[in-house]
């Protein structure tokens, strides 16, 4: 009894053991085709790191036949040389997945070493994928070319850009100072006013000279006013024109205003922010309507003018003090561009100058060279007075200094010393030196930084709060220019 029932249950033993070893080889012919079809490299180690078998993407990717190194260790492979890293035996001694990056016959290979446990948590095989990433790594680099090319072409064009304003004798060099001239160049093309802001010196009206130029007003006349320099009594007839007998002194034959001499250009108003309100008003209307009526007259003239202005104001605030109209602000407010001041561009300041140093240079026939230390000391300095007082302290050294290299003692004092201001009081004074003669070097030395920021009488004269007589007759007294 005993027997039969054994006999039994070893026939569906017998039969289980059958069908699960066909189950058995249908998951291995499976896993032979995952396994084989695989487009990354697999290979498949035991736990004392001997190959068992690699997939024939891994056979591509080493080149080499399965034949070579199933039943190798890893050690010996690495050992010859065969691959410079195993993923394989890092797997086994950490027990952990492991990533490299591996070189193998000028390819680039990431190996991936996943350790396979057994139910007791022993490492019994190791899996390595391995993706042929070189083709991956090519493309990269390609973008990477590809990128630095667009870069090179991008400051080609920009160097491009640069010769041309250069050649205008524009210099800019930094980003900030390369917006504001692009910004020039492309209102240049339409008819808006636009309105230049930045401090004295930094270069409006060479910024409104390039709107000038770039534009279809370009053969037609560019008048420029400064606001500031016309007393105010004067302002309205010189801006709009005067009929005969406006006015006691008008010429008999009336005058056409600066708006009427600009007809089919351009009329840049410097220093606007000085126009008195009486003159704003009418400056707006002219910018609502076109029109103008000379002083004195009746009669209504239709003018084709574009208006740029240029301040170192700040008009918001002059808005809100009401020493501007509102009105007016928005009307030239059209398109701002603020130029910035020279201290904010220091990539500008040593080819400025390179410029004027070559410049003044070619003028009287004069080759200078900085040396290292002026051209640091040069570019270390904040110009208060922008541009133009480069531009004067440029032409100062090429006329004054003796001989062809400038040097950091040709420089004016508070440059040589790294842009720091003498002492005040203490520093000025010395014994045995009389009040009058302390006065009178005080007094020359502010003319002349007056002179090298302003570069004219009249700013001179708005700057130091005199008048121009003053300055004139001050500046004969000291010997200067
Ligand atoms: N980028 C530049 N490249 C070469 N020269 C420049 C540059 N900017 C300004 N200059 C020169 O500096 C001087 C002062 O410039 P400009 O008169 O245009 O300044 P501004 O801002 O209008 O001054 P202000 O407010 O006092 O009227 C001019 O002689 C001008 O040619």
């Amino acid at each position: 009894m005993t027997e039969a029932v054994t006999g039994s249950v070893t026939a569906l033993d017998l039969e289980e053991m059958a069908r699960q070893m066909l189950a058995f080889q249908d998951l291995t012919r499976e896993l032979d085709a995952i396994i084989d079809s695989s487009s990354d490299g697999l290979w498949i180690c035991d736990a004392d790191a001997v190959v068992i078998r690699i997939n024939p993407a891994s056979e591509r990717i080493n080149n080499i036949q399965a034949s070579e190194v199933v039943g190798k260790n890893m050690r010996d492979l690495l050992d010859q040389g065969f691959i410079d890293r195993s993923a394989a035996l890092e797997a086994l001694t950490t027990g952990k997945v492991v990533s490299q990056l591996q070189n193998r016959q000028g390819r680039k290979l990431i190996s991936t070493g996943t350790p396979v446990l057994d139910g007791n948590g022993r490492v019994i095989r190791v899996v390595v994928s391995e993706r042929d990433v070189t083709e991956i790594d090519n493309l990269q680099r390609e973008l990477e070319e590809q990128e630095a090319l667009r870069d090179q072409f991008r400051s080609h064009m920009l160097e491009m850009q640069q010769a041309d304003l250069a050649s205008r004798s524009v210099i800019a060099r930094s980003p900030l100072m390369v917006n504001a001239l692009k910004q020039a160049l492309k209102v240049s093309a339409v008819n808006s006013t636009v309105l230049i802001l930045g401090e004295s010196g930094v270069g409006k009206g060479l910024i409104a000279e390039l709107i000038h130029k770039n534009s279809s007003r370009a053969d037609k006349p560019l008048i420029e006013i400064n606001c500031g320099a016309i007393p105010e009594s004067l302002i309205e007839s010189e801006l709009f024109g005067y009929e005969k007998g406006a006015f006691t002194g008008a010429q008999t034959s009336g005058k056409p205003g600066y708006l009427e001499l600009a007809d089919g250009g351009i009329l840049f108003l410097d220093e606007i922010a000085e126009l008195p309100q009486a003159a704003q008003v009418k400056l707006l209307r002219f910018l609502e309507n076109g029109r103008v009526v000379r002083l004195g007259g009746t009669k209504a003239r239709t003018l084709d003018v574009r208006i740029l202005a240029a301040t170192h104001r700040n008009l918001d605030q002059m808005v809100k003090d009401g020493t501007f109209r509102l009105d007016l602000y928005y009307r030239l407010n059209v398109i701002p561009i603020h130029v910035p001041a020279l201290r904010e561009r220091r990539d500008c300041i040593l080819p400025l100058v390179r410029h004027y140093v070559d410049l003044f240079g070619a003028r009287d026939s004069i080759r200078k060279r900085l040396t290292r230390a002026a051209s640091d000391a040069l570019l270390a300095y904040d110009y208060p007075g922008n541009v133009r007082q480069l531009m004067n302290i440029c032409e100062r050294l090429v006329v004054m200094t003796e001989t062809d290299l400038i040097d950091v003692k040709d420089l004016p004092a508070e440059i040589a010393a790294g842009g720091h201001q003498p002492t005040r009081g203490g520093g000025v004074w010395h014994d045995e030196v009389t009040l009058q003669e302390t006065l009178d070097k005080v007094e020359k030395a502010v003319l002349v930084k007056a002179l090298e920021m302003h570069g004219n009488q009249v700013r001179m004269a708005e700057a130091l709060g005199v008048n121009q007589s003053t300055i004139a007759r001050k500046l004969k007294k000291h010997g200067i220019a």
